[in-house]
C-alpha cells in the first residue's frame, strides 16, 4: 500500500526552545483515516503544521504525497498546501461573508470558472448537510454547522488528503459525532484523514489506528481499551 505520509526520525525545535518532537516515526497509507492522540503539549498540533508545510522539520525526512518536504521549496508551498484540506477547531471562517462565499473561497484562489464554482460549492455543502444555508452568514449557524461549514471548505477542492486539528472541540457531544461520522464517510470514499483530537468518546464510537504522541514521542500507552484498539486497527487499512 502506498504511504500518503511518511514520517521519518523526525524532530522539531521551535526556535530558541526544545524539541516539541523527538525522533517520530509513523506512515499513514493512502485511503488511511488515523488519529493523533496525546495530552496537551504533546505535540499533535506540530505534527499537523509539519505535515501543512507550515513549519519544517529540524531534523529527519518528512514525504507527503509525494513530496520531500525538506527539498520543497518556499515559493512551492503555496501550490502544495492548495493539495490539502484544512479544518481547525476554531472554524477560521469569515464571518462577514455568506457560507457560499466561504466555502468557493479555495476555489476563487485557484481560479476557478464561475459556473464550476457553483457546481462544487454545493455538492460540498450537500456532502455536510448544509445544502439550503449558502446564503446565510455563519454566525446564524450552531457551532456544529459553523465546523460543517469548515470541512465543507475544506473539501471543496476535492483534496486526497484532509488534516483536522481537534476539529470538535467546540462542539457538544453530539454535534461532534456527526463531525467525526462526517470525516468517516470521505474517507470510506478514498479521503485519507488524520484527526488531532483528546475525545476518546469519540474515537471508541468511530474506531481507528491512533498515533500516540507524549511529550513528543510516539508511545503505545494508549488511551483506548485493548478491545477497541483491535477494532480500531481492523479500520485502518481498507
Ligand atoms: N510557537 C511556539 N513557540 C514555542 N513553543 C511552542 C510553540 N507552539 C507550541 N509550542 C510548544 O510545543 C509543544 C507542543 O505543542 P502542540 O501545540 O503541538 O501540542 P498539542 O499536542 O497540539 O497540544 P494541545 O492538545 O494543547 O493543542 C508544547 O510544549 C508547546 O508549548
Amino acid at each position: 500500500m502506498t504511504d500518503l505520509i511518511r514520517f521519518d526520525r523526525v524532530s522539531y525545535r521551535y526556535p530558541g526552545g526544545q524539541d516539541v518532537l523527538a525522533d517520530v516515526s509513523f506512515a499513514i497509507a493512502q485511503g488511511e483515516m488515523a488519529y493523533i492522540t496525546g495530552p496537551s503539549g504533546a505535540g499533535k498540533t506540530t505534527v499537523l503544521r509539519l505535515i501543512a508545510a507550515l513549519c519544517r522539520a529540524t531534523r529527519g525526512q518528512i514525504v507527503v504525497m509525494g513530496q520531500n518536504l525538506s527539498t520543497l521549496k518556499p515559493r512551492h508551498v503555496p501550490a502544495f498546501r492548495q493539495r490539502l484540506g484544512l479544518v481547525f477547531q476554531n472554524f477560521n471562517l469569515l464571518y462577514d461573508r455568506t457560507v457560499f462565499d466561504n466555502v468557493a473561497l479555495p476555489l476563487v484562489i485557484r481560479g476557478y470558472a464561475h459556473a464550476d464554482i457553483g457546481r462544487r460549492v454545493r455538492a460540498a455543502l450537500d456532502a455536510v448537510g448544509l445544502l439550503g444555508k449558502e446564503k446565510v452568514l455563519p454566525l446564524t449557524l450552531s457551532g456544529g454547522e459553523q465546523q460543517r461549514v469548515g470541512i465543507a471548505r475544506a473539501i471543496v477542492t476535492k483534496p486526497a488528503l484532509i488534516l483536522a486539528d481537534e476539529p470538535t472541540g467546540n462542539l457538544d457531544p453530539e454535534m461532534a459525532l456527526e463531525v467525526m461520522r462526517g470525516f468517516a464517510r470521505f474517507n470510506e470514499v478514498g479521503v485519507t484523514v488524520l484527526v488531532a483530537t483528546h475525545a476518546i468518546d469519540l474515537i471508541e464510537a468511530v474506531p481507528r489506528r491512533i498515533i500516540h504522541l507524549e511529550q513528543g514521542r510516539i508511545t503505545d500507552k494508549h488511551p483506548l481499551a485493548a478491545s477497541k484498539l483491535k477494532e480500531a486497527a481492523s479500520h485502518g487499512h481498507r
